[in-house]
């Protein structure tokens, strides 16, 4: 894979006008803070500009032998005019802070209102680094040109315009003259935005890839502590880290050689004016003061064009920070599922499936089964077979590549993640204790339901006794860094957080494979308590939860090699009736349960 490949985001990147669409859209909002900001910055700049055409009215003052007292009356002035610029720029600064921080809370809010509801098959490709890079790094850029850099950027900006503006007025040549640096500062510009914009965004994209190998790293560590393969991955971590720091340096030895033309075309410029000033002087076209007042604004120029250029990186890094949380905003949403559609009995219908993770080898390869209302289906077969990847195809989360699968006689492709979701409640392996009281992490899957309703849900997955024995009971913080739970009461929370969700159909996905042998059992128990009444599929790994099904399907390389009632798989002998044999011999194996 290139390296442009390997950086190419899976999540979009809003282009220039979307992203200022979205922004100016917030500004306008506000209009209140927005031109009292502008003002702001513009009185200050005012101000600032009486400066060079106060000490050039000194200088042909001094040649003049000009009153004492208007002297000191102009040196009155000129301390007011840069209190005046300070407390102006003050105003401005206070305000830029304001109008920023609320449309930076406005896109944060907008971004993880989004993200959240992504479809599992975009965040599963994306990865959670680019999406962690947006919400955290992304938006630290932004706040960061917010508070430092968009105050001066505005400021000089203002300061840029109204000092050329002043120029001309003073004398047109003078002004001419100062704009023989506009060239050099063009060409720079030219050159360096060209090859800046794109190194920008690969340097952000690279910064994502490296957070999403150390985040992968971290949550996977005991596997690699298991594989001893701890040294491949803090290489492929140093080597990720080295392509970011690379795209650094190159952004810095853009920015220097570009700074170099800079101070090249202030030169240029200042010799110009000072060359003309001469002349202009020598016919007496025009005073030693004016030129004075014509150098010092040119001068005065140096700072903003200078503010202007130098910031340009962190602009464009905001930028390019900016357009990929706009990105994430703008992604459109799933269509709603019309309800209309969503009135049939809870079966489901799987036929000729075929489903590969994007340019990925097939997983499921012409997969067709049916589980009838009521019904409980076990998918059971090794490891790597395709049971996750089928339940999660049936849930919704991903779309046939071919084939269909029908949730109550609709098409998955029809209905959608979330419409399938009305229909469809899937628990996994690795299930998440929200921090936060117990209470409100079982509420996320109904969000009306009473304390009764939720002593119901946990009396029927068996965990009512020890909820009851917490220290606060359902107010009990649980979750990171508070009261911890073990992993099966953890699957128990999820259970019952399935059963207050009460969708007809429930997938069980190794729900009951986390805990030893008397965890196990009870586990069972409680997906039993989930199952009844439901359509079900039970990814099952110990094979008493496929004994407890309706009907099997064996797995073999993602095809379904075997289908049909546990005891007649048995006596046919052949796949399923291996794989019970061969879990009989390991009875060793103390995950496994004896069948009741
Ligand atoms: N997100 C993914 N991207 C790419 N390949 C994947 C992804 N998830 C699973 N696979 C691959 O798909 C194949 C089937 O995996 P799946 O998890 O569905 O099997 P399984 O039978 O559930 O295995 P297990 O019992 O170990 O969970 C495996 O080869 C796996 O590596």
């Amino acid at each position: 894979m290139s390296g442009d490949e390997s950086t190419r985001p899976v999540l979009p990147i809003a282009d220039r006008r979307t992203t200022w669409r979205v922004v100016a859209q917030d500004l306008r909002a506000r209009p209140g803070i927005a031109s009292t900001t502008l003002i702001a910055f513009a009185l200050s700049n005012v101000c600032g500009l009486l400066a060079p055409w106060i000490l050039g009215w000194l200088v042909d003052a001094a040649i003049d032998d000009a009153a004492h007292s208007d002297i000191v009356k102009a040196v009155v002035v000129l301390g007011v005019a840069g209190v005046g610029a300070g407390g102006f720029l003050l105003v401005g600064y206070v305000y830029m802070a304001r109008l920023g921080e609320g449309t930076l809370a406005m896109l944060r809010e907008r971004v993880v209102a989004r993200a959240v509801r992504l479809p599992t098959s975009v965040l599963d490709r994306a990865g959670s680094g680019d999406l962690l890079t947006r919400v955290g790094d992304d938006v630290a850029t932004v706040t960061q040109a917010i508070n430092n850099t968009l105050p001066m950027v505005v400021g000089a900006a203002l300061a840029t315009g109204l000092t050329a503006v002043s120029m001309f007025g003073l004398d047109w040549r003078l002004g001419l003259a100062g704009l023989a640096c506009a060239p050099i500062y063009a060409f720079a510009a030219r050159w360096y935005v060209p090859r800046a914009v794109p190194l920008y965004e690969r340097e952000r994209l690279a910064v994502g890839e490296r957070a999403q190998t150390l985040v992968g790293a971290l949550d996977g560590s005991e596997t690699l502590r298991a594989y001893r393969a701890e040294d491949p991955m803090v290489s492929s971590i140093a080597a990720r880290s080295q392509a970011a720091m690379g795209l650094r340096l190159r952004t810095f030895r853009l920015l220097t050689t570009f700074t170099g033309w800079m101070n090249r075309a202030e030169l240029v410029g200042l010799a110009a004016l000072l060359s003309v000033g001469f002349l202009l002087v020598d016919d007496d076209a025009v005073s030693v003061g004016a030129v004075t007042t014509a150098a010092l604004l040119f001068h005065r120029l140096f700072g903003p064009i200078g503010t202007l250029m130098v910031t340009f990186d962190d602009v464009q890094a905001a930028g390019v920070s900016l357009a990929r949380l706009v990105g994430v905003i703008e992604m459109a949403e799933a269509a709603a599922p019309d309800a209309g559609q969503v009135t049939g009995s809870p079966s489901v219908r799987v036929e000729s499936l075929t489903y590969r993770y994007d340019d990925g080898p097939v997983i499921l390869d012409d997969v067709s089964l049916a589980v009838e209302p009521g019904e409980r289906l076990a998918l059971v077969g090794a490891s790597g077979a395709g049971k996750t990847t089928l339940a999660s195809v049936i849930a919704g989360r991903f779309m046939p590549d071919a084939g269909d699968v029908r949730v109550a006689g609709v098409s998955t492709r029809q209905l959608g993640e979330a419409g399938a979701r009305e229909w469809v409640a899937m628990v996994s392996q690795d299930v998440h204790v929200f921090y936060g009281p117990l209470r409100e992490d079982l509420r996320l899957a109904a969000p009306d339901a009473g304390d009764d309703d939720l002593r119901a849900a946990l009396d029927s997955v068996g965990a009512l006794s020890w909820v009851d024995a917490l220290p606060d009971g359902l107010s009990t913080v649980v979750g990171e860094n508070a009261h911890p739970l073990t992993a099966a009461r953890a699957q128990q929370v999820a259970l019952a957080r399935l059963v207050l969700a009460d969708r007809p159909i429930v997938i069980l996905d190794e729900a009951t494979a986390e805990a030893g042998s008397t965890g196990a059992y009870e586990l069972e128990c409680a997906a039993d308590g989930v199952v009844a009444g439901r359509t079900s599929i039970v990814v099952a790994h110990r094979l008493t939860q496929a004994l407890a099904a309706d009907r099997v399907a064996v797995l073999e390389g993602g095809r379904v090699v075997e289908f049909g009632p546990p005891a007649e798989l048995i006596e046919r002998g052949a796949a399923f009736a291996r794989l019970w044999d061969a879990w009989h011999a390991s009875s060793g194996d103390v995950s496994v349960t004896t069948p009741s």
